[in-house]
């Protein structure tokens, strides 16, 4: 393995706190009640826009000025952007580690670019990573396996010596479609995602090549 490609929300960082604080405000301009983290937290990972969109569903709000709640929910989410989200697990010694042994790492979220820079930074991964690939990159988002195979190609790997590591069947997916072998993390909405045997990481360190890991 020469590179590992990480999703952020749900599998490196625990972001869905800042995203709710974010998401029951716009709710709040709304006058709908607040929602627990929770509940929140199973609309993460396709990206804002659908993120608002399902939510409005599941709530029955009227989702008439979608693009105006998804900038003004945008808005809320950068002006606080970090204050209760937290790396899951061993993510920052086993980061370490993987950057120390000379594997390339990268992030591939849904998530726009510059937030999730924001995220990383905060967070103290920003300079482990050598390419953030987010929603506005490229023109595709997940499960659409380009922002996947743009990562892989800007990190100078071919797709076979790669991992992605990530927390949802769209993150799966777009693996699969990828060609990219694939790891779903064991914690948060990861764990409610149906995988083939071997296909769970309990722990990054399990990444580690030799006999501190499984890879
Ligand atoms: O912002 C999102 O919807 C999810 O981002 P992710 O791809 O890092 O899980
Ligand atoms: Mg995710």
């Amino acid at each position: 393995m020469k590179a590992a490609i990480f999703d952020l929300d749900g599998t490196l960082v625990d972001s869905a706190p800042d995203i709710a604080l974010a998401i029951n405000r716009l709710l709040a301009d709304r006058d709908v009640p607040a929602q627990d983290v929770s509940f929140i937290e199973r609309f993460i990972g396709e990206g804002a826009r659908t993120l608002v969109l399902k939510l409005y569903a599941a709530l029955g709000v009227d989702a008439a000025n979608l693009d105006a709640d998804v900038a003004r929910y945008l808005a809320y989410y950068r002006a606080n952007p970090v204050e209760n989200s937290r790396l899951y697990a061993d993510a920052g010694p086993a980061l370490a580690t993987l950057h120390a042994a000379g594997i390339r790492l990268g992030v591939c979220t849904n998530k726009q670019q510059e937030l999730a820079e924001i995220v990383l930074d905060r967070l103290g991964l920003l300079p482990l990573i050598s390419v953030v690939v987010g929603a506005d990159t490229t023109p595709y988002t997940k499960p659409d396996p380009r922002p996947l195979l743009h990562t892989v190609a800007a990190l100078g790997v071919g797709p076979d010596e790669t991992v992605f590591v990530g927390d949802t069947g769209i993150d799966r997916d777009c693996a699969a479609a990828a060609g990219i072998r694939c790891r779903i993390v064991d914690w948060g909405t990861g764990r409610d995602v149906a995988v083939a045997d071997g296909m769970r990481l309990t722990r990054f360190a399990d990444l580690l090549p030799g006999p501190a890991g499984a890879t």
